[in-house]
Parts: structure tokens; C-alpha cells; sequence
């Protein structure tokens, strides 16, 4: 029997779902907005049911109150048809878990454990987590890790330059978005093998941002650390700090522990900068200057990033471009790879702008991708494995 295989992508402020009867995507959709202004849409290629519709209050202020509203319109679509696995995006898996498992109740409060290292994102993937195991109580249910593809990153990349005693109680640097990174390199391995085995960037530039080196599709280094604040600018998130500016916060200013983290989490990054907004579409139609200058930061870390990322590498052979902005912003691409004679990059503007997956200039010594990530079907290749294993 085709196995059926609901995936649950709980995100900060969203989230995504997609139905597989086998190897088949079946339906896809996203609740997005929660708590603010929540919005579902939904295609089933299957039935041709689409929705797309703001939820009513009571179903959209939290994940939990918009995975109820989800379930019953699943079960339609299964039409009695059992659900055999849910497979759930679960962004720490902390030092131990270094692939994806069945999640079991010791499982689950191991994952609990590790939720002040994650708060825009473990809680609510845990909350999906436990919907889905009340929602179908026959299912297998798996967590498939965002930190597991780098933890054979090498140990200079693991490490802070802290005493040794806090690195063995797992105090490292993680990384984060590994679901992607994973899909990525599945892509190239397919269908570009040379690009798979040479030095590649990636750029996973959403409303959560990293960027990750790798070879061989291997993760070698990546901008995130203990928790997916560091690195890059974000949505809400402040990216790269110097940890003096907490201890100011802490100290001289006496904010409590609390209000640092809403502060470092909720309001900084983009919408701290702009002052407007956390979304760069609209920071990108805006003509106030502070967008602009929120903007201006944003690429001036990556290219940074990136040039620190070359080095690492040895060189550079490609850089793909992934996420909401990524896939979307013709031009941060553009800023991002304009004036980089150093590296021999070079883009084609045409190219660029029809979102070309290849939009490399022809002179260009760099290969520059654009490739759409797919987190729920890395997620679903994750959990067919699992059941596999289970039968
Ligand atoms: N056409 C576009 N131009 C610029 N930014 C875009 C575009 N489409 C989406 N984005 C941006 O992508 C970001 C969301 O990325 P996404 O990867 O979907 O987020 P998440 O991390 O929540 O999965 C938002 O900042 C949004 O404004
Ligand atoms: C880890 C992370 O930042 O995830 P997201 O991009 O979904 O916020
Ligand atoms: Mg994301």
C-alpha cells in the first residue's frame, strides 16, 4: 500500500503543511500570520480544492487554534483514508540527535528540554506534535532536525571560545535551516553533479536567514551558532551581536532576561532597523530612507558572510540563492553579487530578473543558482524512511 504522509512545518509565525500519498504530493499549503493577521491557503492537487481565506479570530491566534481549524479539512480530503506517518520540521535536536527519528514520549521531553535554545520555533513545532499524535493516534510521528546536517561540521566551527566545560554541556554552534541545505544538495547531486562536488554557498534567505558552506555535501561552516539569532540580520532577529551589548542591556540598562530575549527574537533585525516592517517585500516598496538603510545592512552581511565563507573554502565554485527573499528579490540578488570582480562573479540581469535557475553571467567564473528549497519534502523522504524501517 502507498503510504499516506502529512508533513508539518511549524514556523515561527506560520505554518506550512503538505499531504503525500507516496512519493506524490497530494496537497500543500500554509497557514501564515498567526497571532497578527492569519491567512490559509491551500491547493489539493488532488481534489482541486483551494482555499485561500483569512481565518476567523478564534481560529487564528495560536498554532495550536490553527491546527484545529487544519485537521477537519485533512480528513476531508483523506476521505477515511488512514494517515501512516506525520513527519514535523523540529528546528534543535540539541547535541545528540544527529538524524531524523520516531518520536516517542522520552523523545518529546528530550525536545521539550531544548526549547529556550529555540523560542520562536520549538514550542511550536512540539505543539504540531502533539495535535498531530491526538489527531491520529495510529501515526507514526517523526522530527526531522534543522541542526543535523552541520553536526559533522568541523570542530572550529562547533566551537566558541569559551571554557571547554560549557562546549561538553553543548554550549556550540549548531547551525540551523539543515532541511534545506539538505534539499539543496540533494538537487544539485541530481541534476548538477560537478556544481554538488565543488565549493558551494548557500544562501537560505527567508524570514529566518543563514547561509552555509559546504563540499561534497557536507556542511563545513554556517552563520548560525547556539541558537538561530546569530549570523545574519532577520525578520525580527538581530543576526550577529557583540555579546558586550547584552551584558549592557543586562546591566547598566537592568532590562530583565525576558525582555532581552523579546528584544534579540521579536524586535530587531529588519523590523528593528526599519522601525516599519519585518517583511522585505514591504520594506522594498517603502520609500523611507530607514527601510532602505535596514536593506543596506542586510546585504552588507551576507556579503560579508560570503567573503568570509570563500576563504574558508578555498574558494568559491557557486552560490545558490534559496528562502522567500532568495527565490523572490531579483534585487538583493543583484546587490549581493554586484562588485564582487574579487571572486570573478557576475550575473546576467535578464536572467536574473525571470528568475532563471542558472543566472550566471557567461563570463562569469562563479556559478550563481537560484533553486526554490523544499523543507516538507526532505521532511516527507525523512519519514518514508523511517516508516520503511518501522513495517
Ligand atoms: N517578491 C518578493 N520580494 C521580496 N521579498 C519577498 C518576496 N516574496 C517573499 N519575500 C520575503 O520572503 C520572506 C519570507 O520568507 P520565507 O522563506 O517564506 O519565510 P519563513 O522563514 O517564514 O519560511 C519575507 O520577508 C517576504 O517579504
Ligand atoms: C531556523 C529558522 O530560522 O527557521 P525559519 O527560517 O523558519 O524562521
Ligand atoms: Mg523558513
Amino acid at each position: 500500500m502507498v503510504p499516506v504522509i502529512l508533513v508539518l512545518n511549524s514556523g515561527s509565525s506560520s505554518i506550512k503543511f503538505s499531504l503525500y500519498s507516496g512519493k506524490c504530493e497530494q496537497l500543500k499549503g500554509q497557514i501564515s500570520g498567526l497571532g497578527a493577521e492569519p491567512h490559509l491557503a491551500l491547493v489539493s492537487h488532488a481534489s482541486g480544492l483551494t482555499i485561500d481565506r483569512n481565518l476567523q479570530d478564534d481560529e487564528g491566534t495560536s498554532h495550536k487554534t490553527a491546527l484545529a481549524a487544519l485537521l477537519p479539512i485533512l480528513e476531508r480530503e483523506l476521505g477515511g483514508r488512514p494517515v501512516d506517518a506525520v513527519g514535523h520540521r523540529v528546528v534543535h535536536g540539541g547535541v545528540y540527535h544527529t538524524s531524523p527519528l520516531k518520536i516517542t514520549d522520552t523523545v518529546l521531553q528530550d525536545l521539550k528540554a531544548l526549547e529556550p535554545l529555540a523560542p520562536l520555533h520549538q514550542p511550536h513545532n512540539l505543539a504540531g506534535v502533539e495535535a498531530a499524535r491526538a489527531a491520529f493516534p495510529g501515526a507514526l510521528q517523526t522530527a526531522c532536525f534543522d541542526t543535523a546536517f552541520h553536526r559533522k561540521h568541523p570542530w572550529v566551527n562547533d566551537t566558541f571560545a569559551l571554557p571547554r566545560s560549557l562546549y561538553d554541556e553543548g554550549v556550540r554552534r549548531y547551525g540551523f535551516h539543515g532541511l534545506s541545505y539538505e534539499f539543496i544538495c540533494s538537487h544539485l547531486k541530481e541534476t548538477r553533479p560537478d556544481v554538488f562536488r565543488g565549493r558551494v554557498v548557500v544562501a537560505h534567505l527567508g524570514n529566518g536567514a543563514s547561509m552555509c558552506a559546504i563540499r561534497d555535501g557536507q556542511s563545513i561552516g554556517s552563520t548560525m551558532g547556539f541558537t538561530a539569532l546569530d549570523g545574519l540580520p532577520m525578520g525580527t532577529r538581530c543576526g550577529q551581536l557583540d555579546p558586550g551589548v547584552v551584558l549592557y542591556l543586562l546591566t547598566t540598562k537592568g532590562m530583565s532576561a525576558d525582555a532581552v530575549s523579546d528584544l534579540l527574537y521579536k524586535n530587531s533585525g529588519l523590523k528593528g532597523l526599519s522601525g516599519i516592517s519585518q517583511d522585505m517585500r514591504r520594506l522594498s516598496e517603502s520609500t523611507d530612507p530607514r527601510a532602505a538603510e535596514a536593506i543596506d545592512y542586510f546585504v552588507f552581511r551576507i556579503r560579508r558572510e560570503l567573503g568570509a565563507m570563500a576563504a574558508v573554502l578555498n574558494g568559491l565554485d557557486t552560490l545558490v540563492f534559496t528562502g522567500g527573499i532568495g527565490e523572490n528579490a531579483a534585487l538583493i540578488r543583484k546587490r549581493v553579487c554586484a562588485e564582487q570582480d574579487w571572486l570573478g562573479m557576475l550575473i546576467d540581469e535578464a536572467r536574473n530578473k525571470a528568475r532563471e535557475e542558472d543566472i550566471s553571467a557567461a563570463t562569469s567564473q562563479i556559478k550563481v543558482l537560484v533553486i526554490p528549497t523544499n523543507e516538507e519534502e526532505m521532511i516527507r523522504r525523512h519519514t518514508e524512511t523511517l516508516l520503511k524501517a518501522a513495517l
